[in-house]
């Protein structure tokens, strides 16, 4: 069931040429938690800010419950979209304490018992024993499930989260990332949240939305996005990848340095096609199916080693080599490209690109 539908959505500032969310569709479903990435400025904070009616849509509709919030010449009230909201910087009062910070949004027509209720959602997020501090004696991943057991507590049809990792240390932030998502599965909550950091996404998301100069790109669970990117843009933001162009025929991807056979493709013609560096294997013999090429930089790493090779062409790849021989600038050696690892994206231009 859709807990948020977004059709069409448009928005620009003033008098500003370029829209900062064009044309946005997208949908929630109950339970889910989705993720808003993209690169600074690419509108993350506007859609979010669209849907909790901090600014107006110039065209489009959204839905909450079913319920129309935003649609043509109408805008439903912030406060009466049932959302809750959990802030970068957590706004938390600081002259309350945790429980009446959390009683604070409730209502007693809805929770006759006021304190039962600030008990239960202080249970569930595992600061029942923390009930009368101040926000200022907590650490900052127990002040962030103070500001969820706030925008929890009335059992809000959607909860919005913005950039909820940004003010924690890397150490912090694994464990947060598992807590939030836990208890936000345990209250059946159905969430959206921005982030600018991919591994926010990758770890806490049930799918993500990315999004670059307002549009969104593609929509996907994060193995989706990471093993079938629509184009270069999000295919870059997971990290590195090396891209191609490339003349398809029959299962054969022919580059200007030679050519990938194997491939379960349908394609013809002139294509854009991008691996990631795990995918290519590099062997000290030749063999059938692999390219010369000759090392143009090793670094070493630990679990893996990057190495950046030529392989003629004018064309350089970047491969993650896990083989128990290091290789060295000037080495000749023989990539061998999987082919069922290759991805054929649209040609969206990103200066990501590696080759
Ligand atoms: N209040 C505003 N007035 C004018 N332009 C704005 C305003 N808010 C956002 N913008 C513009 O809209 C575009 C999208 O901005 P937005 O803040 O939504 O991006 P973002 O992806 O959240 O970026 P970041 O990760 O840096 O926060 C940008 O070009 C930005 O300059």
């Amino acid at each position: 069931m859709e807990v948020l539908s977004i059709k069409n959505l448009h928005k620009r500032f003033g008098k500003k040429l370029q829209y900062a969310v064009h044309n946005a569709s997208l949908t929630v479903n109950k339970g889910e938690l989705l993720a808003l990435v993209g690169e600074s400025g690419s509108g993350k904070t506007t859609l979010l800010r669209l849907v909790a009616g901090f600014e107006e849509a110039d065209q489009g509709q959204i839905s909450i419950n079913g319920d129309k919030v935003v649609d043509d010449n109408f805008s439903m009230k912030p406060e009466k979209r049932k959302i809750g909201m959990v802030f970068q910087d957590y706004a938390l009062f600081p002259h309350l304490t945790v429980a009446e910070n959390i009683k604070f949004g409730l209502s007693k027509s809805q929770f006759p018992n006021l304190n039962d209720r600030v008990r239960e959602i202080t249970d569930m997020v595992g600061l029942s024993s923390y009930e009368n501090r101040y926000p200022h004696h907590l650490s900052g991943g127990q002040q962030q499930r103070v500001a969820l057991a706030r925008a929890l507590a009335p059992n809000p049809g959607l909860i919005l989260l913005d950039e909820p990792f940004s003010n924690l240390d890397a150490v912090l932030k694994d464990q947060v990332r598992e807590e939030v998502r836990s208890i936000i599965k345990k209250a059946g909550a159905t969430a959206l949240f921005v982030t600018h950091d991919m591994r926010d996404a990758l770890s806490s998301a049930d799918r993500i939305a990315i999004l670059k100069d307002g549009k969104i790109q593609q929509v996907g669970t994060p193995r989706e996005l990471y093993e079938t990117p629509k184009n270069l843009y999000v295919a870059s933001f997971f990290g590195k990848i090396n891209a191609m162009n490339a003349t398809a025929e029959n299962g054969t991807y022919k580059l200007k340095a030679g050519e990938i056979k194997g491939a379960k493709t349908d394609k013809t013609g002139q294509i854009l096609i991008a691996i990631r560096p795990e995918n290519i294997e590099i062997l000290t013999e030749p063999k059938e199916n692999t390219f010369p090429a000759k090392v143009e930089l090793a670094q070493y790493f630990g679990d893996h080693q990057q190495v950046h090779a030529d392989i003629g062409s004018e064309t350089h790849v970047v491969i993650h080599a896990h083989e128990k021989i290091l290789f060295d600038k000037g080495d000749n050696i023989y990539l061998r490209f999987n082919p069922n690892k290759i991805h054929v994206l649209d040609t969206c231009w990103y200066p990501g690109l590696v080759s």
